[in-house]
């Protein structure tokens, strides 16, 4: 840590404080990580799903960059420096008065879709999507916190209590643990309505209130949805059926056509909600897609940017021509963009293999994990196992302060109430291990 010095506190999440931070040896700035957790060992370290997650997606313009990864032995603590933001999506639309213009909220929603494509490409859901993991710098959108992610290829039932409550999936709320990657998209209908309207789209006050807000808005949904959803749940539950106000008129400033990509994301059943590759599809987003392709292919035939400056494509595109051209430097830099684990204190020989190793972020073969999964249907090898064991201690801590399931019965309507949903405050993530056995 004695090449960075830090500079103030930009953020703070369940699981860690984040600083920005300058090194000392390239007098750049960064975001430091700074986990509160102490690990035990270097391959706990490598396990980390966050870690892991950020090697498989990098370098990918809209998914945040680690740079390097500082763990000190002796005291455990570990640090991820990661490319530095300007900010998180909540703090920017917080306390504005004024919708932002469709273009800018089309610019983010076109490269939050780009983040989820490549994620679920790569066999790995986020889990956790809501504006404060989403971060900006400028125009660039990157999403971030990997913390919570899993393999798309591992069976359900999965954690039940994973996602931010106000972004929570209808599968996720009312089933034990049956979801899969479908679930990020619906959490990023939600911020998709949020940087329109600049309010939460469904704010349950806890997991009975979250469900009636959605039905408030989309309806109850057919029956043969919710008896889908009963047949993985052991908790009964009926809702009377309710006709909701729909979504127009909560965005009345909303075109038509960013209405329907809207609807399509936050679908009731997870098997017609869009997916990211259709989302990109979406006449919502063609404009930007068109001018991508023509800049891309502008870039290829001049090959420099110079030549796609003086053509007078990119000039009027100039976000999407920082993406183009922030793909091409990450790609051929790549080496320079890898990240880097270093470690602190005194080394053990069983270890030391892993230790001052420059990992190839593309290589999934490099990444010293030996419980990997097979990854049907990627050209990429095998999707890292996620343990929970780096979560126990903390896990220990959050058990601890939950009693009881509470059964809570409404006229009509009938759910288990999560305690550990209710007391966790809207907007902070629930540890997603803990219901990894
Ligand atoms: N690379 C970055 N650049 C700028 N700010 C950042 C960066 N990474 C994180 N932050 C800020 O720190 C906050 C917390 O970060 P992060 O969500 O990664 O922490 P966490 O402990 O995993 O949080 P959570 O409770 O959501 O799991 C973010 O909401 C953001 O405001």
């Amino acid at each position: 840590m004695e090449d960075y010095r830090m500079i103030e506190k930009i953020g703070e999440g369940t699981f860690s404080q984040v600083l920005k931070a300058q090194s000392l040896r390239d007098g750049r700035f960064y975001a430091c990580k700074i986990m509160k957790q102490p690990f035990d060992s270097v391959e706990q370290v490598n396990k980390l799903r966050e870690v892991q997650a950020m090697k498989r997606l990098s370098p990918h313009p809209n998914i945040i960059q680690l740079h390097e990864i500082i763990f000190n032995k002796e005291t455990g603590s570990l640090s991820l420096i990661c490319e530095l933001m300007d900010m998180n999506i909540y703090e920017f639309i917080q306390g504005r008065q004024y919708p932002l213009p469709d273009s800018k909220v089309k610019h983010y929603m076109y490269q939050l879709c780009k983040s989820l494509d490549h994620m679920h490409r790569n066999g790995i859901f986020h889990r956790d999507v809501k504006p404060e993991n989403i971060l900006i710098r400028q125009d660039v959108l990157k999403l971030a916190d990997f913390g919570s992610c899993r393999s798309m290829y591992s069976q359900p039932p999965h954690t039940e209590y994973i996602s931010t409550r106000w972004y929570r999936a209808p599968e996720c709320l009312l089933t034990d643990g049956y979801y899969s990657h479908k679930m990020d998209v619906w959490s990023a209908g939600c911020v998709f309505f949020e940087i329109i309207s600049l309010n939460p789209l469904f704010p349950g006050t806890n997991e009975l209130d979250q469900v009636s807000k959605i039905h408030d808005v989309l309806g109850t949904p057919d029956s043969s949805i919710l008896h889908k959803f009963k047949q993985s749940r052991a908790m009964h539950f009926n809702f009377p059926p309710q006709k909701g106000c729909g979504l127009s008129c909560l965005v009345p400033q909303c075109s038509a056509i960013a209405l329907s990509l809207l609807y399509q994301m936050l679908k009731y059943d997870p098997e017609e909600r869009i997916g990211a590759e259709d989302m990109l599809q979406h006449p919502y987003l063609r404009d930007l897609r068109l001018a991508e392709k023509r800049i891309s292919s502008l870039c290829r035939v001049t090959g420099t940017a110079k030549g796609c400056e003086a053509s007078g494509a990119a000039s009027s595109m100039d976000h999407l021509w920082r993406i183009a051209r922030q793909g091409r430097k990450q790609h051929h830099g790549k080496h320079a963009a890898e990240p880097l684990i270093r470690c602190k204190g005194p080394l053990y020989p069983a270890e030391l293999p892993k230790l001052n190793i420059i990992i190839p972020a593309t290589k999934m073969s490099s990444f010293p994990v030996t419980s990997l999964p097979p990854l049907p249907g990627t050209h990429r090898g095998s999707l890292p196992a996620f343990t929970s064991k780096i979560c126990h201690s903390q896990l220990s801590k959050v058990v601890s302060s939950i009693t009881l399931q509470i059964q809570v019965v409404q006229p009509g309507c009938q759910m288990l109430l999560s305690p550990i949903a209710a007391c966790v405050s809207h907007h902070a993530t629930i540890p997603s291990a803990l219901s990894l056995k």
